[in-house]
């Protein structure tokens, strides 16, 4: 089994738990639900640097990057650095992330929220919305198209945009539809965790222009998004590469500069 299939399995269980204990009905009446969003993906096409920059204290690739950090910091961080946008895995036993993760986030700043997180559920979309988010994650290797339709036509109705992920052709082609905002490649493979800005160059001829593209992971100089630019990328996360140093939005700050 891989790495991508234990956490999907994890990920069933610990939602299964969370509907048995708050309902539906009690997330669509936190204060946050009606709140209105902030288009990531317009942010994107307005803008020339293009950095999503995430918030990640340890993955399984890469063991522990920064677990003490405070969100609310470095959220204030990243939104002076002007980035675009803001990614908080909310995944705890993988991630070390939360959904606190996510409120504090909100309640610091106002810049598009992507929940980072393996959707898998109806559920964790409107868990989304309720704690702030602007954005959800699809991760197109652990749902089906059917799957990938009818979440994203939810996340539509609650004006969240969707990234939807790849990492492959097969798994581009089941993706493509209208209720998809941003076409995210991942350099890295989740089953293997390898890594290669190659695979957000070959797919990127397969992707339809409407769609705004973003290349996901192992992005740590500004060599790598000069280099993705030509292949039509405006938007690029950023995770490892910022939450490693000790003031992650001081290193994004002196990563935009050096993009201007
Ligand atoms: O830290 P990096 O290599 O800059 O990567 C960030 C982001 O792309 C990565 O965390 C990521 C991309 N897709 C995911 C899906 C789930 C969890 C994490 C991810």
């Amino acid at each position: 089994m891989n790495i991508l299939d234990k956490i999907v399995i994890d990920k069933r269980k610990e939602v299964a738990l969370k509907k048995s204990i708050i309902p539906i009905s009690q997330l669509e009446n936190s204060v946050l639900f009606d709140r209105p969003t902030v288009s990531l993906a317009q942010a994107l096409r307005n803008s020339s640097s293009g950095i999503i920059a995430e918030h990640k204290r340890r993955s399984p690739s890469k063991a522990v990057i920064n677990q003490n950090s405070s969100v609310s910091e470095v959220a204030v961080g990243y939104e002076h650095a002007g980035v675009c946008g803001m990614s908080v895995l909310t995944d705890g036993k993988y991630f070390g992330g939360s959904l606190d993760d996510l409120l504090l986030a909100r309640a610091s700043v106002q810049l598009p929220l992507l929940r980072k997180e393996f959707i898998i559920d109806e559920y964790q979309i409107i868990e989304a919305k309720a704690y702030g988010a602007d954005v959800i994650l699809l991760i197109a290797a652990i749902l089906s198209r059917e799957e990938i339709k009818a979440y994203s036509e939810l996340a539509k109705q609650l004006q969240l945009d969707v990234l939807l992920e790849v990492h492959n052709e097969e798994e581009l082609y089941k993706s493509i539809m209208p209720s998809i905002d941003m076409l995210g490649v991942n350099n890295r493979n989740l089953k293997t965790f390898e890594l290669s800005l190659e695979t957000s160059k070959t797919l990127s001829r397969l992707i339809p222009n409407d769609f705004v593209r973003v290349s996901e992971s192992g992005i740590s100089n500004i060599a790598a998004i000069k280099e993705l630019q030509p292949y039509g990328y405006q938007g690029f996360l950023i995770g490892e590469n910022f939450m490693k140093t000790d003031a992650p939005g001081q290193s994004a700050t002196d990563f935009i500069n050096k993009l201007k």
